[in-house]
């Protein structure tokens, strides 16, 4: 049994539908309901336009290349899924079976021995550093649930972060991970020196210290800290407060002798190497100076060409003031990379990216609420409220958001949380933000493994307790597509999930060569697991930051039918489906919704 329904504009001509994918020549209104087994598809639909067709510039170049081909059967990715000028470091990396599909290992045996509910979908990314710079004990973060590495740029040499985007992306290749990587700029903000190699240093209550703008020859002083800003010492004033990392160690201002300010500890705590800086005055924090220090710094730059040259898949963005740096950062990657190939991050750590939020967030490809430095701008009692809103504009907007910064912070010393701090964590996931970031307890704790099985099972539990309270939000999600075929992808994939809910399926299929279509089912946070199928590996990464998606890689035409029997086949001969499991698919080549029982 079969069910059409079929929208078409009168004013336009039908056409059968044999076309490659292209934005410009993509079928518009063609939605068929149908249930399995399909006898014969027939899909008709309506050209958006007559113009000829052209590459679509939101595809890479091999899919546009071979989209010229108009046979319905065309692969549109070579067997490897890279393109022809893909990196050398990446090509190398990428070896595949033309005929077969990959998924991330862990969440293939979750689901053999769980079934689709099991899967986790909020997303988890890990700071890499000392405590886990290994390729084993990276493969132990990766096999944990970490699906996005974070390098920052403020710590190690460039050397040690291309050991670590090497060690992931060979665990990627030999044990079938995506885990994507993300750069985190160092920035231009004010900060301690690296301690002279030392990990910490004590600072108690009422011991005066010396923050200095000199270099140290050898070895540090005593109780001196270098700072990285040579206006620090003319800038501020005796009687400035001095907040180290947002406040977890404070001084205040007491005599100024040239290069050297003396200060006196008035609340101690441990200073830790390259620790941000803030000074208050008169209870409100002086940022004359910082509104002029450009938010991407020379060295900034360097290190962006070094991840273009790596092949990161995001670059997260520090104190992102407007949204013209994102728009110059992204100019820049579409003339040094493949367009599309890079995602950029909005850190919202400071008072003027809340001040640009919407633009700011419009601009990006994701935002990270960065509560570490944002808790230092903003009174601590606000950062709840930016948090929350900062998660509402990106889900309206579309775009993936980060939860980051001290989650489990009592986890850098102890194996276990806080129960505060597991509250916390749940309040990130109950507000359905796509990620939650290890920073400490990842990068230099001493529990990275279990820090990142807290956020596993809590995600789980907190995931599963919603659903069950039948929670999931009927929030209208305000309309973003801008041209006609945008908005007809939006409302398929609305209808998709609204769809999943009601009829209860077991899982969304989506068909997606950019990963647009993707992002657009998974803003609507069905109740079911949603499989994105996307043909290239550098796009299976980057999906694997968003809520709710398990990316598969996969070559796929533009046959509907042919591909949805080649999935079937091929994930139930894997034990990832069964007969009579039930299905909704979605796909941007067609956008068409289909509902059916896996034969
Ligand atoms: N690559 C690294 N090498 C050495 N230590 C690191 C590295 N990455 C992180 N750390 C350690 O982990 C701590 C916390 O991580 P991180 O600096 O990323 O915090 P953060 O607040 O997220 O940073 P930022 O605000 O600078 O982006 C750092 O203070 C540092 O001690
Ligand atoms: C992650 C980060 O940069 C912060 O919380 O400040
Ligand atoms: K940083
Ligand atoms: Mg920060």
């Amino acid at each position: 049994m079969s069910q059409s329904i079929q929208f078409s504009t009168p004013s336009r001509t039908p056409h059968l539908l044999h076309l490659p994918h292209s934005q410009f020549n993509r079928p518009l209104s063609s939605i068929s309901f149908r249930r399995f087994p399909l006898t014969t598809i027939k899909y008709t639909s309506i050209r958006a336009s007559s113009s000829s067709p052209s590459p679509s510039p939101d595809l890479d170049s091999s899919s546009s290349s071979s989209s010229s081909s108009s046979s319905s059967s065309q692969v549109l990715l070579s067997p490897n899924g890279t393109g022809a000028n893909e990196r050398s470091v990446v090509a190398t990396a990428v070896t595949t079976d033309a005929a077969g599909i990959e998924v991330d290992t862990v969440t293939e045996a979750e689901l053999k021995e769980n079934g689709f509910r099991s899967t986790r979908r909020t997303k988890l990314i890990c700071t890499i550093g000392p405590a886990t710079c290994g390729f084993e004990q990276l493969e132990a973060l990766a096999v944990g649930g970490m699906n996005v590495a974070r390098l920052n740029m403020c710590h190690g040499t460039r050397d040690w972060h291309r050991g670590v985007i090497r060690s992931v992306r060979k665990l990627n290749e030999e044990k079938g991970f995506a885990v994507a990587i993300m750069m985190d700029t160092e920035g231009s903000e004010i900060h301690m020196g690296d301690l002279g190699g030392e990990a910490s240093a004590k600072a108690e209550d009422g011991e005066v210290w010396t923050f200095t703008v000199r270099a140290f020859d050898s070895s540090r002083p005593e109780r001196t800290i270098s700072v990285s800003y040579d206006g620090f010492a003319e800038d501020v004033r005796v009687g400035d407060e001095l907040l180290v990392d947002g406040g977890m160690v404070r001084f205040e201002v007491i005599e100024k002798i040239g290069p050297d300010v003396k200060c006196l500890c008035t609340d101690p705590g441990l200073l830790l190497p390259r620790a941000n800086l803030t000074f208050w005055r008169d209870g409100s924090l002086v940022r004359e100076r910082n509104a002029m220090l450009p938010t991407i710094s020379s060295k900034d730059w360097l290190d962006i060409d070094f991840g273009i040259a790596e092949g990161v898949d995001f670059i997260a963005v520090s104190f992102v003031k407007s949204a013209e740096v994102i728009n110059h950062l992204k100019s820049y990657l579409a003339a040094h990379s493949r367009k599309g190939e890079i995602g950029v991050i909005a850190k919202i750590e400071s008072i003027d990216s809340l001040t640009n939020l919407e633009e700011i967030i419009l601009a990006s490809d994701g935002a990270m609420v960065a509560r570490g430095d944002l808790g230092a701008q903003i009174p601590l009692e606000q950062v709840p409220a930016a948090q929350q809103r900062i998660v509402q504009v990106c889900r309206g907007l579309n775009k993936p958001v980060i939860v980051a910064s001290q989650l489990l912070e009592s986890m850098i010393e102890y194996p276990t949380p806080t129960r505060a701090e597991v509250a916390d964590v749940s309040e990130a996931v109950r507000q359905r933000s796509d990620a939650l970031m290890l920073s400490g307890e990842s990068a230099m704790g001493q529990f990275p493994d279990k820090a990142l099985t807290v956020l596993r099972t809590v995600s789980l539990r907190i995931e599963r307790w919603w659903r069950e309270e039948k929670r999931h939000e009927s929030v209208p999600l305000q309309a973003i597509g801008s041209t006609f075929s945008d908005k007809i992808s939006e409302e398929i994939c609305n209808s998709a999930a609204k769809m999943a809910n009601n009829l209860g399926v077991d899982a969304v299929f989506v068909y997606t060569t950019s990963g647009h279509m993707a992002s657009l089912v998974s803003r609507c946070r069905p109740d079911c697991p949603i499989f994105a199928f996307t043909t290239t590996t550098s796009v299976r990464r980057r999906l694997n930051l968003q809520w709710g998606l398990i990316p598969f890689r996969l070559s796929f035409s533009d046959d509907m039918e042919s591909n949805l029997n080649k999935t079937f086949s091929l994930l139930k001969s894997r034990g990832m489906i069964k007969s009579g499991d039930l299905v909704i698919a979605v796909s941007d080549m067609l956008q068409s919704i289909q509902v059916m029982n896996v034969p």
